[in-house]
C-alpha cells in the first residue's frame, strides 16, 4: 500500500511541470555517445513520448558523431576534428548525410512510432527545415580555417515544426543543413549548435542536453560535485576559472547564447540514466544542471 501511495506522491509532484509546460516546446538535444546504447535510447524515447501525450510539445534534434566516425573508419577515411567539429570533405559529407539525416533521423521517428507515438522525420528526403551557410571560423591570426562542408543554421522552418507539434506529432531534426544560398550544398552542422538554433526559432520554453555526464560539476571526475542550479553569470564565471572545460564549454556557450535570446531554462543531463529526462522535467529536484537567466528562480533543487 505504502509503494502505491508513493507512486501517487510521484505523480501529484509532476502535475505542477505538467501543468507549467502544457502546450509550450521543448528542444531535446540527443548526442551520439547516448545514442550508443539502444536502451538508453528506447527510454529516451518513451520520456518523449509521455511528454508530448501530456502536452508538452517535444522537438528532437540528434547528432551522431559516434556512428559517423565508426562509418568513416570502415570507409578507410581518419575522422579530423578542428576545434571541435569534424572536417567534411566530400566523402564524409555523403556519410554524414547516410548515416546522420536518414539511417539515425528515420530509426528514431520509427522507434517513437513503434511505442505508440507519431513523429516526423525531417531531412532532405522528407521535409528539410535547417538552412543555413558555410562555417567560417578564424585561427589565433585571424585566418580563415577551412572545415570543408560544414555549416552554421541560419534560418530555420519554424512554422513546420510547430505545425507538427500542434498535431501532436514529434519532430525529429538531424544536424545538417542545405546551404540558403540556392545551391543545393548541404552542410554537416554541429548539433549543440543545431539545437541551439531550432529552440531559438521556435521560442521553447526549453532545452534539454543529453550528454554522457550527469551535468556540470564542480570537479569534473567528480559526479558527487554536481552542480543543480547555475545562473547565466556562474556558468561564465565558472569557465573564466577553468572548472567548466573542454566538450563542456561549447555545450555551456550554447546554453548562454540560447538563453539570451529568449529560452528561459536549459538543462544538461545523463542521457544514460533511465528515465533521466522525465526525472529532469518533472520533478522538484531534477538530476542534472539546469542553466536559468540571471535573476531567475531556480526550480530545480535549489
Ligand atoms: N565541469 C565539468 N562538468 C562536467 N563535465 C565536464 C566539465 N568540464 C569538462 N567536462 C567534460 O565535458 C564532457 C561533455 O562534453 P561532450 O563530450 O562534448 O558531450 P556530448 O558528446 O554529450 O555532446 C564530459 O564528458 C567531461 O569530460
Ligand atoms: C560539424 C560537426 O562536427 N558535425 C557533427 C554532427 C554530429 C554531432 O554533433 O553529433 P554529437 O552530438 O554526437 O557530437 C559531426 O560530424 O560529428
Amino acid at each position: 500500500m505504502q509503494q502505491a501511495i508513493e507512486k501517487a506522491d510521484v505523480l501529484i509532484e509532476a502535475l505542477r511541470w505538467i501543468r507549467t509546460f502544457r502546450g509550450k516546446i521543448t528542444v531535446i538535444k540527443l548526442g551520439g555517445s547516448v545514442m550508443e546504447e539502444q536502451r538508453a535510447i528506447t527510454h529516451l524515447l518513451l520520456d518523449i513520448l509521455f511528454m508530448e501525450t501530456v502536452g508538452m510539445q517535444p522537438v528532437v534534434v540528434h547528432g551522431g558523431g559516434a556512428a559517423i566516425s565508426r562509418a568513416m573508419q570502415k570507409a578507410g577515411i581518419q575522422p579530423r576534428f578542428v576545434r571541435g567539429r569534424r572536417y567534411t570533405d566530400e566523402e564524409t559529407l555523403k556519410i554524414v548525410e547516410e548515416v546522420l539525416a536518414y539511417e539515425i533521423n528515420e530509426s528514431l521517428a520509427r522507434g517513437i512510432e513503434e511505442l505508440g507515438g507519431r513523429a516526423q522525420a525531417l531531412n532532405f528526403r522528407t521535409k528539410n527545415v535547417l538552412f543555413g551557410r558555410k562555417l567560417v571560423l578564424q585561427d589565433e591570426n585571424g585566418e580563415p580555417v577551412d572545415l570543408g562542408y560544414v555549416g552554421e543554421v541560419t534560418r530555420v522552418d519554424a512554422d513546420t515544426i510547430k505545425e507538427l507539434c500542434n498535431q501532436g506529432v514529434v519532430p525529429v531534426i538531424p544536424s545538417m543543413c542545405l546551404a540558403d544560398d540556392g545551391s543545393g550544398v548541404k552542410l554537416n552542422v554541429n548539433a549543440d549548435t543545431a539545437a541551439t538554433a531550432v529552440a531559438q526559432a521556435v521560442k521553447a520554453e526549453k532545452l534539454v542536453f543529453l550528454s554522457d555526464v550527469n551535468g556540470v560539476r564542480l570537479r569534473k571526475d567528480d559526479p558527487n560535485s554536481l552542480i543543480h542550479s547555475l545562473t547565466a553569470e556562474q556558468a561564465r564565471e565558472l569557465i573564466r576559472q577553468g572548472v567548466i572545460d573542454a566538450g563542456m564549454i561549447p555545450k555551456v556557450e550554447a546554453c548562454l547564447e540560447t538563453l539570451k535570446h529568449g529560452v528561459n531554462k536549459i538543462h544538461i543531463i545523463d542521457g544514460r540514466l533511465r528515465h533521466s529526462l522525465l526525472l529532469e522535467v518533472y520533478t522538484t529536484k531534477g538530476v542534472g544542471t539546469e542553466i536559468i537567466r540571471d535573476g531567475a528562480t531556480p526550480s530545480n533543487g535549489a
